[in-house]
């Protein structure tokens, strides 16, 4: 396993080599102070997901003998060898498989999977000079341990999602249901907590900028915090938000090593105040917006944060009184605990058969706003392909071509702070305008808490701090980042 163990490194070395500064660690120290997270990612938290799904489809049995009968089992039975074959292919380093149904997707994934390293747009860059370097592709058939990180793990993830769309009655089988919807149940405390906070704020207007600031704030923050509870950092174990996030903001706050929510939120009141005014920032690259018609949340997680998010918007709707808010989850079963339809639909369902008034009352609001069009719920296959963000225009430019109608593009969590960033080891230093590599739709934002090595724009002194705090500060989920590209002032 130790010699997988520094193939598979230097096979990223071998594609990152030009860009990852040399500490003269070895890999082990490297892994103990939080970098080269990638490894232990595949090898130890993948196969616990995948073990899980089986027990889970075990679990089932009952249920889809009762709905399909024996025709069902016999299925069930083979999803679950299936499953198994995949965990055994990913420990024993196998090379990845083409996919095989006819889905939409299907044709850019067997690219992505024949030429694993082709990176199209090398990354340009003046500061700092290393990522002018292009990559080339070391291996032409990617395996586990071979690929890059990002592709490896999306790819585990796809490979789920073929087993049900290749099958009859488990077609629509979501095997991280159970554990999302018990993360939502297991938040409820905390959840009504907010939703009381926030009904009895919302009534506020502009007009107070005291309240509606710090009232902004505090959402904002929460919807960060709320990236905590990811169900694939913790493999599946329950992660929930169990306590009232509002009585720690302050301390939370304290964790945010780069904190740009004022300057967010000036942006917003410049915007609706009609006080914007075009300038040449010679940094920004698109057309820049002057009104407040539409804002765009990259959704993360199910459970907390989806909840925590919703907030965030409603404040939009309420306070800014924006038009259009599009919310942009998953087509399949995502690392673990993303936002799929079923489970946007759940969401509500389930707050409106809480107990909580308060709760009802919020469902109610938010299915008046989808009714009437104002919060509109998408998908896009561009999400769950293993792409970072800068291929955007290319693969799927309809998609940016969406996102450039929007005032601000909220992109939440860790997995879309890896896309934006193009999943590198960066120097936490350089700058976060300058690793975009042309990823410029329109304004927006990354609310992350920091669960991987992939971090830029923080300063020295943040990270000496954090270093201090806790050796794993890059992946403990305990750290955060609010960081945006805006045009004004
Ligand atoms: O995107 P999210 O939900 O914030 O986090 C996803 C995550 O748990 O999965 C990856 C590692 O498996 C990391 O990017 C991150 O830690
Ligand atoms: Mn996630």
């Amino acid at each position: 396993m130790f010699a997988a163990h520094l193939e598979f490194f230097a096979a990223h070395q071998c594609a990152e080599a030009h860009w990852l500064p040399d500490t003269g660690l070895d890999i082990l120290e490297r892994i103990e102070i939080g970098r080269d997270f990638a490894y232990p990612s595949i090898k130890d938290r993948l196969p616990v997901i995948l073990t899980k799904i089986v027990d889970v489809l075990y679990r089932d049995k009952c249920f889809v003998r009762g709905q399909f009968g024996e025709a069902g089992i016999e299925e069930l039975k083979d999803f679950i060898g299936k499953i198994s074959r995949l965990r055994s292919e990913l420990q024993t380093d196998k090379p990845f498989t083409l996919l095989e149904e006819d889905c939409p997707d299907t044709e850019a994934w067997n690219q992505r999977i024949q030429i694993p390293n082709l990176v199209e747009n090398p990354i340009e860059c003046t500061d700092p000079s290393p990522l002018s370097v292009p990559l080339t592709s070391p291996t032409p058939q990617a395996s586990w341990f071979t690929s890059s990180w990002l592709l490896a793990e999306c790819y585990c993830y796809r490979k789920i999602a073929s087993i049900s769309l290749t099958s009859n009655y488990l077609r629509n089988l979501d095997p991280f249901k159970g554990q999302k919807q018990l993360a939502l149940i297991e938040s409820l405390d905390a959840i009504v907590s907010l939703s009381s906070f926030l009904l009895s704020n919302i009534n506020c207007t502009l007009n107070d900028s005291t309240t509606s600031e710090a009232l902004f704030k505090s959402l904002l923050y929460t919807s960060v915090w709320g990236n905590k509870c990811d169900l694939s950092i913790s493999s599946g174990e329950a992660n929930n938000q169990l306590s009232n996030v509002l009585m720690q903001l302050d301390l939370l706050k304290s964790y945010v090593l780069q904190d740009d929510v004022q300057k967010i939120f000036d942006y917003l009141v410049l915007l609706k105040t009609n006080n914007a005014v075009v300038n040449n920032n010679p940094h920004i690259s698109y057309m820049p917006k002057t009104d407040m018609n539409r804002i765009d949340f990259v959704l993360d997680n199910a459970g907390f944060e989806l909840f925590s998010d919703l907030c965030l918007a409603e404040y939009f709707s309420a306070i800014f009184g924006v038009q259009k808010i599009y919310f942009h989850a998953k087509i399949i079963p995502w690392f673990v605990s993303d936002v799929t339809n079923d489970d946007w639909y759940w969401s509500f369902e389930w707050m409106k058969q809480s107990g909580s008034a308060e709760l009802l009352k919020l469902a109610n609001l938010w299915e008046a706003r989808i009714e009437a069009g104002q919060w509109i719920f998408t998908t896009h296959h561009f999400w769950t392909l293993p792409d970072t963000f800068d291929l955007m225009n290319s693969v799927a430019p309809d998609l940016y071509q969406q996102l450039s109608e929007s005032t601000l593009v909220i992109f939440k969590g860790d997995l879309n702070y890896r896309k934006v960033t193009g999943d590198r080891k960066w120097d936490p230093t350089v700058c976060f305008g300058k690793v975009l590599n042309g990823f410029h739709p329109s304004s927006f934002c990354c609310l992350r808490t920091l669960k991987s090595d992939t971090l830029v724009g923080v300063t020295h002194e943040a990270v000496q701090r954090a270093k201090e705090e806790r050796a794993d500060w890059m992946i403990s989920g305990q750290f955060a980042v609010v960081q945006s590209i805006l045009p004004y002032p």
